[in-house]
């Protein structure tokens, strides 16, 4: 993608909607006075009052102990330097964002207007009663180390300057793992550290704790090497101090060297320089945004090397939020005192340890990898990795125990690992997950309506992903002229104009011409309908010219859904298609059906749509859970809306014994388990909440879709048209690029799933 529509889009994705990117959610009922009094005067008084008798009760009746403060005052933002604490709060959201998605760890960002040591502490230390944890970010050295260790000795919660001590624990990890594979011993290694800021003097203090020999180790700054006749320099880095004879420059430190650490700023260290390094060298560039080395460049220098960078677009990227999610969430559930060595050492080898390990399909999947393995490309696990939550938060939770600081103690550790597994549940990554299985196997999509920006961005962005290979159908000229006055960089992609003929259109039109002469077509109105986009587009996946087929953001359902039925038709066995919504809700993805195309079904038309959307939703690798929908409670209201669901499902029953649906219900049993437990235990949804609703009719299940996206904040992704031979799928009317690109994703799953059969 170009560089201005990419700086565009994240423009966009900050400003668009709420601005930013948190919020604040109440926790608990809010709907009645009744809640209202409890939430705020009077009821609030007995939660104060009991914390003022025994002020750790702080922890049992409010937020703090899952609440982390990440605060800054913007002087060394990323690697874009002095930009003033407004400037870094995108940074700050971004990383209260990355806990919560993470370790499910509530974040207020604090940027603060405070410059010196004293204030920057006075204002930390007053915030204490607020929060679990402090984590520190983007503070400039040396004032960091100062602001960190009396912040520490200062307060009782968990304190951690994350680029100190995030980007040292994970380069830790890899560090040893990349001696181990490439047969290096940490005692005898040579290693030239260039940089001496506050990343740089962490990052040596853990190497130097997991054996590497101080006088192995030499440090460059801006001003060159770090010696003790400099007077330029604060105690920190005077203890990095070396003398050597011929050691001059970063070009005589690399020669015969075994491993460089980058922390210092982009394009600084050449090829010939890596040539000069000893056999295997290892080097990790992890400057911000631009590395030390290139990547590529690197890795065309010498065969033998192992290279890893701060970059995501680059295997083995080191990144601190490998680290800072899971530190913070074992330090908080054993309400830690502090973050020791201890817990730090914990991590590096836990996180360490996961990359040795056989690699979860999920993690390939999310990489689009096909087997990623322990070795020269795959050092330290990928921030993905479901795996990070369980096992370092679990060693450091127990590091922090046998340390001393733990103020609460875990003992079932097998609980605590279910209860972190809880917390990242795959259901609010379902999008994600769908991405990846798309992005395994890319179809080609042809778009009906493409002579419109958002369909050309949404077919750009889709190719970008590797998610889709786009195809075109709208008038050339207007097309092109739409990508070039928008700057879209969409390169090679076919555009078809049916309108010209193509030298398929005869052959579409004989074939349609076959299907429909007994229905009143003529061979000349066949090849009249063949310049409608629709109808071709349809006919492209019919013939295998085109994997799905997009269509719909200008016409009425009614008419997209038409030419796909008259020139695919329905799946063997399938009587009529039916519409589904993936409703991503804040309790996770909830499937609705039928949403758009079946008025008023009869029993054996929901049968037919529950079965077609039951295994739709399996598609997804999601269990369905069943709830037939209606004003009544397994025949607690007569009526022919309650005797039809039950009928239908007493009809589910029968034929599906395996399938889990229930009814007839209503909406709030099916989704509320404990409801539906104590009232209804007989229930074949045993204990669980509904993920798929069946609605008795479409304005039930259309309303109700409506209602929720619009006033419930639900994102819906659809409509997903089920029952069809081939994947054509119908955008709504002004979707916007993130639907249609939503849509496109939907329909090469679907395409993958129709291929398989
Ligand atoms: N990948 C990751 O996870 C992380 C990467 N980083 C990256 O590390 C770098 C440093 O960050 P941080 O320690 O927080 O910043 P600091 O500002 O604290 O330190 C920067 C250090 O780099 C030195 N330096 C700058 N340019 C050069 C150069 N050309 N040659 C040698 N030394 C140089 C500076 O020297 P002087 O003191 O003389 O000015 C200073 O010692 C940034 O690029 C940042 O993006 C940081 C944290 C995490
Ligand atoms: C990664 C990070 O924290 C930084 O570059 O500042
Ligand atoms: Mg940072």
């Amino acid at each position: 993608m170009d560089k201005s529509n990419r700086k565009q889009d994240a423009l966009n994705y900050h400003s668009k909607g709420r601005p930013g990117k948190i919020q604040v959610i109440p926790t608990k009922p809010t709907n009645s006075q009744r809640d209202l009094t409890m939430a705020y005067s009077p009821g609030v008084a007995e939660p104060c009052l009991r914390i003022a008798e025994n002020v750790d009760d702080v922890y049992k009746y409010t937020a703090k102990g899952n609440l982390v403060a990440v605060i800054s005052n913007g002087t060394a933002v990323l690697g874009l330097g002095n930009i003033g604490p407004e400037a870094s709060k995108p940074v700050m959201e971004g990383k209260g964002l990355l806990f919560k998605i993470y370790a499910d760890i509530d974040v207020f960002d604090l940027e603060l207007n405070a410059k010196s040591v004293d204030e920057f502490v006075t204002i930390v230390k007053a915030l204490e009663p607020t929060f679990g944890g402090i984590n520190l970010e983007d503070i400039s050295a040396p004032t960091c180390f100062e602001i960190e260790r009396r912040l520490k000795a200062e307060m009782k919660i968990p304190v951690m300057h994350d680029d100190q001590h995030g980007t040292a624990i994970i380069s830790g990890a890899a560090l040893l793992n990349a001696c181990e594979i490439q047969g290096k011993k940490l005692d005898k290694i040579k290693m030239v550290i260039n940089g001496a800021g506050a990343a740089a003097v962490s990052c040596s203090k853990i190497y130097l704790s997991l054996g590497v020999k101080k006088e192995n180790l030499v440090m460059f700054d801006i001003n060159g090497l770090i010696t003790p006749n400099r007077t330029d320099l604060d105690e920190m880095r005077l203890q990095f101090a070396t003398e050597r004879k011929g050691i001059d420059t970063l070009a005589d430190a690399m020669k015969d060297a075994d491993v460089f650490i980058g922390l210092s700023a982009g394009n600084v260290v050449t090829p010939d320089m890596l040539r000069a390094m000893a056999k295997n060298p290892i080097v990790f560039a992890m400057a911000n945004p631009e590395p030390e080395i290139a990547y590529d460049l690197a890795i065309t220098s010498r065969k033998d090397i192992i290279i890893a960078t701060g970059r995501s677009d680059f295997p083995n990227q080191v990144n601190n939020v490998l680290g800072f999610p899971y530190i913070f969430r074992g330090a908080l559930d054993v309400r830690a005192s502090a973050i020791n060595e201890e817990m730090k050492l914990a991590a590096v080898y836990a996180i360490a340890g996961i990359a040795k390990k056989p690699v979860p399909e999920a993690v390939n999947l999310a990489y689009n990898a096909k087997n990623l393995k322990f070795g020269r490309e795959y050092i330290i696990p990928k921030p993905m990795d479901q795996r990070l939550i369980t096992e370092v938060s679990s060693a450091v939770a127990k590091a922090a125990i046998a340390s001393g600081v733990a103020r609460k103690v875990i003992t079932d550790w097998d609980a605590y690992t279910e209860e972190l597994r809880s917390k990242v549940g795959d259901d609010d990554k379902l999008l994600r997950n769908i991405t990846n299985i798309a992005k395994s196997n890319p179809k080609r999509v042809v778009f009906a309506d493409a002579d419109n920006y958002k369909i050309l961005r949404a077919a750009q962005i889709v190719k970008d992903e590797g998610i889709a290979t786009p195809i075109l159908l709208g008038d050339k000229q207007k097309i092109k002229q739409i990508i070039k006055e928008t700057e879209l960089e969409i390169g090679d992609v076919e555009i078809i104009d049916p309108h010209l003929g193509t030298k398929r259109s005869e052959e579409y039109a004989q074939y349609y011409f076959k299907k429909r002469q007994r229905r009143g077509i003529t061979l000349f109105e066949a090849r009249q309908v063949m310049t409608d986009h629709n109808y071709y587009g349809a006919c492209m996946v019919q013939f295998g010219e085109a994997d799905a087929l997009i269509s719909g953001l200008s016409k009425n359902y009614a008419t997209t859904v038409k030419p796909a039925l008259q020139i695919i038709g329905t799946e063997k066995g399938v009587r009529r298609v039916a519409g589904m919504y993936m409703m991503i809700t804040q309790k996770g993805p909830v499937f609705f059906g039928d949403t758009t195309v079946n008025v008023n079904p009869t029993v054996e038309e929901l049968v037919d749509i529950t079965v077609l959307i039951e295994r739709s939703v399996k598609q997804f690798n999601i269990n369905p859970r069943v709830a037939i929908l209606s004003y009544s409670n397994f025949g607690s209201n007569e009526g022919p809306i309650p005797e039809k669901t039950r009928e239908a499902v007493q009809l589910l029953h029968d034929k599906y014994p395996d399938m889990i649906v229930d009814g007839d219900m209503q909406a709030n049993f099916a989704l509320n388990a404990s409801l539906l437990a104590d009232n209804f235990p007989f229930s074949t949804l045993k204990g669980r909440a509904a993920n798929t609703l069946i609605f008795p009719n479409l304005e039930s299940g259309n309303i109700a879709y409506k209602l929720l996206q619009e006033i419930g904040s639900a994102e819906a992704v659809g409509p997903i048209l089920l029952g069809l031979k081939k994947p054509v799928h119908v955008l709504q009317l002004d979707s916007s690029v993130r639907e249609i690109v939503n849509m496109v994703t939907i329909a090469v799953v679907d395409a993958q799933a129709k291929a398989d059969k």
